[in-house]
């Protein structure tokens, strides 16, 4: 089942059009990364998901049941991180938790369980200075523990990293794939290497519309790469190969990259049999999500 199913989705804020008719499909359990460059319309789709922003048009349905703008039932599936979370600095993480626990009529023994897990799970259960001296990466994690306190199933995270160091943005990651088995994860990003790190799913987002969307694994084999990479044991190889295939570009010590519109590997593995050149290593280039992605946006 999908968690979060979005139709036909338009926005337009007066003559600038951001949405165009998206549509995405985010499966139950996936960590999926929503992928666009900076204003491509993520926060604003992320706002019509809680029903924080009316849609020109378009449907969106979080586990099984239509989001209506103005009203929050649907809501009661999502936990939200925003890119900047605010919390009440004079509080220490346990202190700002459970008030947030008293608030949404938790019992009280229950939210003291709970606070706890969270605060080990996103590793300060041993914090106790007040929010104002954290660091921005402590917050993010304040903030995802926030997020899930009522166990939602579905939690949206807008650039949770896009501000952190890269131990910061490690830290975070590991705790969306720790959590990955009680909730499905939606993040927005324009990071490709954290998605390319944690996510299962992707959909880029380009022109107001999804691009390309799908399970990682399916869209990378979909997308291969015709590339070939091959490294040689010495120099003297290295040479002989590229003077005979003078399409072949070097790109590292002892290393050419070739096109199989260029050359077939059959022709290349015989040359380098008759020749007894040293070979050690011949692999078909894995297409990055990078040069996925660009593709997708000079489309
Ligand atoms: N309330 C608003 N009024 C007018 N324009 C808006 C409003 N909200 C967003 N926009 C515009 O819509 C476009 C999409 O913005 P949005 O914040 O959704 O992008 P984003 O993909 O989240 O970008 P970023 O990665 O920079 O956060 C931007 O050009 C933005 O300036």
């Amino acid at each position: 089942m999908d968690m979060l199913y979005i139709s036909d989705l338009y926005k337009r804020f007066s003559d600038k059009k951001v949405l165009n008719g998206l549509n995405l499909s985010v499966p139950e359990h996936s960590i999926f990364g929503f992928i666009g460059k900076n204003g491509a319309g993520k926060t604003t789709t992320m706002k019509m998901v809680l029903g924080l922003l009316k849609a020109d048009a378009g449907e969106i349905i979080v586990n099984g049941e239509k989001v209506v703008y103005g009203q929050t039932t649907t809501n009661r599936y999502i936990g939200y991180l925003p890119d900047v979370p605010e919390f009440y600095p004079f509080m220490t993480a346990a202190e700002y938790l459970h008030f947030c626990g008293e608030i949404t009529g938790m019992k009280r023994t229950e939210n003291e369980e709970r606070c706890k897990d969270l605060l080990e799970l996103v590793g300060l259960g041993n914090e106790t200075h007040h929010i104002k001296g954290f660091s921005r990466g402590m917050k993010q994690r304040l903030g995802i523990a926030q997020a899930l306190l009522n166990r939602p199933k579905l939690l949206i995270c807008d650039e949770p990293t896009s501000a952190l160091d890269p131990v910061g943005r490690k830290e975070i990651l590991d705790i969306l794939l720790a959590i990955r088995e009680q909730t499905t994860v939606l993040f927005s990003t324009h990071i490709l290497s954290d998605v390319e790190r944690i996510c299962t799913d992707v959909a880029f987002l380009n022109n107001g519309v999804v691009g390309v969307q799908g399970k990682l694994s399916d869209i990378k084999t979909r997308y291969r790469s015709e590339e070939y990479q091959l490294e040689t044991g010495n120099d003297t190889d290295m040479l002989i190969l590229q003077q005979t295939f003078p399409n072949m570009q070097q790109i590292g010590r002892n290393q050419l990259v070739f096109c199989e519109g260029d050359y077939t590997v059959f022709d290349i593995l015989r040359f380098i049999a008759g020749k007894h050149i040293a070979l050690l290593k011949l692999e078909r280039a894995e297409p990055t999500l990078e040069s996925l992605f660009m593709e997708v946006v000079e489309k």
